[in-house]
């Protein structure tokens, strides 16, 4: 049997005394694009994070590439989107790509040709050497995504990487995403965007910190009579996401 690109077992998280997730258990398998799907509060960026081992568990365990959580040793092979942009806004968008894929082990040419490849992905080559507190949101939003692919990553952490991203580049982020996971890459991704979650391959529906469902969006949809992922999820219980 393949052994799942991303275990979670029997996961609690607690924030003071309040639980914010309550025994948690996935399989995420390799090359599928997963949604974490919930209303606002409902955990998914704790999830995320803890995945991406920035914050460790109060119980249950998480493997990642059959490592277990937090670890630094496959930090390269991960691609983490937080929701809040962590960029250097003085330097030049250039250069904060250039921090990061130094970091990351790129080098010279290879490391050129793919800030060049993540920028135009994310429709911004014409602002390359502009200072990024220049950016609008939406332009931080895109850059921090090209940041979290420029080293090609196994897997990627996207939280909410669309918000503020127009329509049309949505589509071709989207896009992107699918072949990235074709071509191998495992993805997870956050949002709140229904029309987004019906994209994913498969999806978790969380709510006050517990999945509620977790299925291909056709079987979430078939099994609840419902024809649109969002009456689907407001079938097992969830607040408008
Ligand atoms: N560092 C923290 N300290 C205390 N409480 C926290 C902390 N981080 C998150 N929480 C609480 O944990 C709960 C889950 O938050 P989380 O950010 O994971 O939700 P979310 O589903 O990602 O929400 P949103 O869609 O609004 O981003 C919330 O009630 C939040 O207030």
């Amino acid at each position: 049997m393949v052994e799942p690109c991303i275990q979670v077992q029997q996961l609690t998280k607690k924030f003071s005394k309040r639980t914010v997730l309550q025994n948690i258990s996935l399989d995420i398998p390799h090359a599928k694009i997963t949604g974490l799907l919930g209303p606002s509060g409902a955990g998914k960026t704790t999830l995320i994070k803890l995945i991406a081992g920035m914050d460790t568990p109060d119980r249950g365990k998480i493997h990642v590439l059959s490592t277990k959580m937090p670890s630094l040793n496959i930090v390269k092979r991960l691609g983490y989107m937080a929701q809040s942009d962590a960029l250097y806004t003085e330097l030049t968008a250039y250069d904060n790509l250039d921090f990061f894929a130094q970091l990351y082990g790129l080098k010279g040419k290879t490391k050129k040709q793919r800030i060049n490849e993540v920028m135009e992905l994310v429709d911004l080559t014409s602002d390359l050497r502009k200072k990024v507190s220049k950016y609008s949101g939406g332009m931080k939003r895109r850059l921090s995504l090209a940041i979290a692919l420029v080293h090609q990553p196994e897997v990627l952490l996207l939280d909410e990487p669309t918000v503020g991203i127009d329509p049309v580049l949505r589509q071709s982020i989207w896009s992107e995403l699918e072949l990235l996971s074709k071509q191998g890459t495992t993805i997870i991704v956050t949002t709140h965007v229904m029309d987004e979650a019906e994209k994913c391959h498969q999806l978790a529906m969380l709510r006050d910190g517990e999945i509620i469902a977790f299925d291909t969006p056709n079987q979430l949809m078939k099994a609840t009579e419902k024809s649109s992922i969002e009456d689907a999820f407001l079938y097992y219980g969830g607040a408008k996401a």
